[in-house]
């Protein structure tokens, strides 16, 4: 787990330096480097700079409109950032070729809020796509293979079914049987937890552990659901829409604890506004200018 936030770290800066709490050990699987976002004039993040760690969970953090989707979509290819580079195992992602990027991608598995089935296929059909698509498997073993898949998040039995038959909490989990149709190493989740009932979140965190602890994946999270965050996660960036910038960097729970910055506070503690004064247990006070 994270270490806290030292207290000469405290508030982000005017370059954007964010408070950073020491990430998890380990290899870097991903590295984002200074990365712009930007829709034409419009800059959605600037400064934005991570490691992604093999084998852990983590959390792209803010409140609504931030870019925290943005930022998601510039790291599975549907968005080339403005400036900046995403270091995939030291390969540079979007200075490849199409043919290459397209390689790069089998290795990320995506589910979206929706989890984003097609309406007019059955849950195995759905499941099934990608690996029509990418593999030369005959449909035997693609049966077997969907059937693995859907077994591993309790789904065999709505195998036959289509979307409109079967529950929001169900639909995600297809779409989570899908995104790891391919065996990916690296997982991105949008807003996973969205709409459903805190059951289904729960079991939903623990579908994300074991893909994690069992088979080995790199995870990361865009949510606002904070307890699932604070279960799971073991690394994260807090985005901020007003300075455009991560202003803070380290395990959800940890920054819940020891960040001093009051934007983070608030968001980390459900506030319904942001402190004007007043550190987190710990810390001395910061600001957040902006
Ligand atoms: N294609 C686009 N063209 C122009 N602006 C866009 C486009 N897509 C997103 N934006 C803008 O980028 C900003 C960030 O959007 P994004 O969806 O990444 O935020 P978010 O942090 O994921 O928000 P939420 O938590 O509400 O889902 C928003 O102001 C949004 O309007």
């Amino acid at each position: 787990m994270a270490a806290p936030t030292p207290p000469s770290a405290g508030p982000a800066n005017p370059q954007g330096a964010p408070t950073q709490t020491t990430p998890p050990a380990g290899e870097t699987l991903i590295a984002v480097r200074d990365v712009t976002l930007a829709f034409g004039e419009k800059v959605i993040q600037r400064n934005v700079s991570f490691d992604l760690k093999r084998g852990s969970i983590f959390a792209v953090m803010g409140g609504s409109g931030c870019g925290k989707s943005t930022l998601l979509k510039s790291m599975i290819g549907l968005l080339r950032p403005t400036t900046g580079q995403i270091m995939v195992e030291g390969e540079d992602y979007w200075a490849q070729d199409e043919q290459r990027r397209t390689e790069l991608n089998h290795r990320f598995g995506v589910l979206f809020q929706s989890g984003a089935l097609w309406s007019s296929m059955t849950v195995g059909e759905n499941v099934a796509l990608p690996l029509e698509m990418f593999t030369t498997e005959p449909p035997d073993v693609i049966r077997r293979l969907v059937e693995l898949k859907l077994g591993f998040v309790g789904m065999e039995q709505a195998i036959d079914l289509y979307p409109s038959e079967i529950s929001g909490g169900m639909r995600k989990r297809a779409g989570l049987a899908r995104a790891i149709a391919l065996d990916p190493d690296i997982l991105f989740f949008d807003e996973p937890s969205a709409g459903l009932d805190p059951m289904s979140s729960a079991r939903l965190d623990d579908l994300i552990l074991t893909l994690r602890d069992g088979l080995g994946a790199t995870i990361v999270i865009v949510s606002h659901e904070l307890p699932s965050l604070f279960a799971i996660a073991d690394d994260g960036i807090f985005l901020d829409a007003v300075t455009h910038t991560p202003i803070a960097h380290g395990a959800p729970r940890t920054l819940r604890e020891t960040c001093a910055i009051p934007e983070v506070t608030a968001f980390m503690n459900r506030l319904s506004s942001i402190p004007s004064s007043g550190p987190a247990p710990g810390q001395t006070p910061g600001k957040t200018e902006g």
